[in-house]
């Protein structure tokens, strides 16, 4: 029997967990986040990840970047947004308009305020399994919140990271590393057939190319677990990259699109930014 990994449950207790912490500190958490307005899935997460943390009492300042935004005209911005101390986090959403040298300005973003974890001081911190307190990118971090909550066994077993994004599959790669699985990171130039191979062998798949049903039922070992990060809209209707009827029966776990990876993502993003909050508070108390 296939079990639902429910992020939207799991995301409900977290977010309950982060509006009193909201409500313990003395000064206002502001979440920043600096989007490209031309871009119609960050419009959309922008406004969702807004509502969420008002919700649990989280200010935002969405900062929409203007037609002839530069890399530099950017990262003078997250400088300023770094040096204001009435913001507790920020977040550069991806993609930035074209031409933007997106890594350059997550490395922009100060690591006491690096609520999306991409960063290359956060990242090498993550890739050097570095035991000292760093935000970690929300997407991964959320899934190994939720395989948690479900205590779904990592150590020794054999994980299929499909996607090398800075935001998704490297940060996922280094977080079940660190967790004592065996991890195989696949992207574009793994061929079909390895992939195949690969995808047989595998007691965990984290998929996410952004390839609407990518993933079959027959592609994969029976009792497999399957977190797909994958978010495409087909018929305006959100899809993952797993052909989710398919794994019925195959698979023992997985995350429906919607309701998994996505508020999983945002009540970790907003856990993130508390955490920023908490500990700026504590720094210049
Ligand atoms: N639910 C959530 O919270 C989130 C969902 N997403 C979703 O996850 C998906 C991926 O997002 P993101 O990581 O930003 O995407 P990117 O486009 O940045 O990366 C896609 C990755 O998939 C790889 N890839 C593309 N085609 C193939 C293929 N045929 N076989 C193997 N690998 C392939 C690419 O390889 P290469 O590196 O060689 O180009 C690349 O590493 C999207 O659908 C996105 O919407 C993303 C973030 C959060
Ligand atoms: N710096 C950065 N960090 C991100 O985390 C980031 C980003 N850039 N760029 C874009 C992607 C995409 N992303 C999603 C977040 C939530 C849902 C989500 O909650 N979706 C709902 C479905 C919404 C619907 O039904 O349309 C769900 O899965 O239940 C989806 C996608 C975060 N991203």
């Amino acid at each position: 029997m296939t079990e639902i990994l429910d992020g939207a449950a799991v995301a409900k207790l977290t977010n309950v967990q982060t509006a009193e912490r909201v409500a313990q500190l003395d000064k206002p958490v502001t979440l920043a986040v600096i989007y490209d307005p031309k871009n119609d899935g960050s419009r959309l997460y922008v406004g969702m990840k807004s509502k969420k943390a008002s919700a649990l009492g989280i200010q935002t300042r969405d900062i929409p970047t203007d037609a002839n935004a530069t890399t530099q005209s950017i990262i003078s911005l997250v400088e300023q947004l770094n040096a204001d101390d009435t913001i507790s986090g920020i977040l550069v959403q991806s993609p930035l308009a074209k031409g933007v040298k997106e890594r350059e300005v997550f490395s922009a973003v100060a690591p006491h305020k690096d609520a999306d974890g991409l960063g290359a001081t956060v990242q090498g911190m993550l890739f050097g399994d570095a035991p000292s307190d760093y935000t970690v990118a929300a997407t991964p971090q959320g899934v190994m919140s939720l395989l948690k909550h479900y205590d779904i066994e990592l150590t020794g077993k054999k994980a299929l990271v499909i996607g090398r994004s800075q935001l998704f599959g490297r940060p996922m790669f280094a977080l079940l590393t660190n967790a004592d699985a065996t991890v195989t990171l696949a992207h574009r130039y793994t061929s079909s057939e390895t992939l195949k191979s690969y995808l047989k062998m595998a007691d965990i798949v984290v998929v996410g190319v952004g390839i609407p049903e990518f993933i079959q039922g027959t592609d994969l070992k029976q009792g497999v677990t399957v977190i797909d990060v994958g978010m495409n809209y087909v018929d305006g209707k959100a899809v993952g990259d797993v052909d989710f009827q398919s794994v019925q029966g195959i698979a023992d776990f997985i995350t429906p699109v919607p309701g998994g990876v996505g508020p999983m993502t945002i009540a970790t993003l907003l856990e993130n930014t508390v955490t920023l909050a908490e500990n700026y508070s504590v720094k210049n108390s």
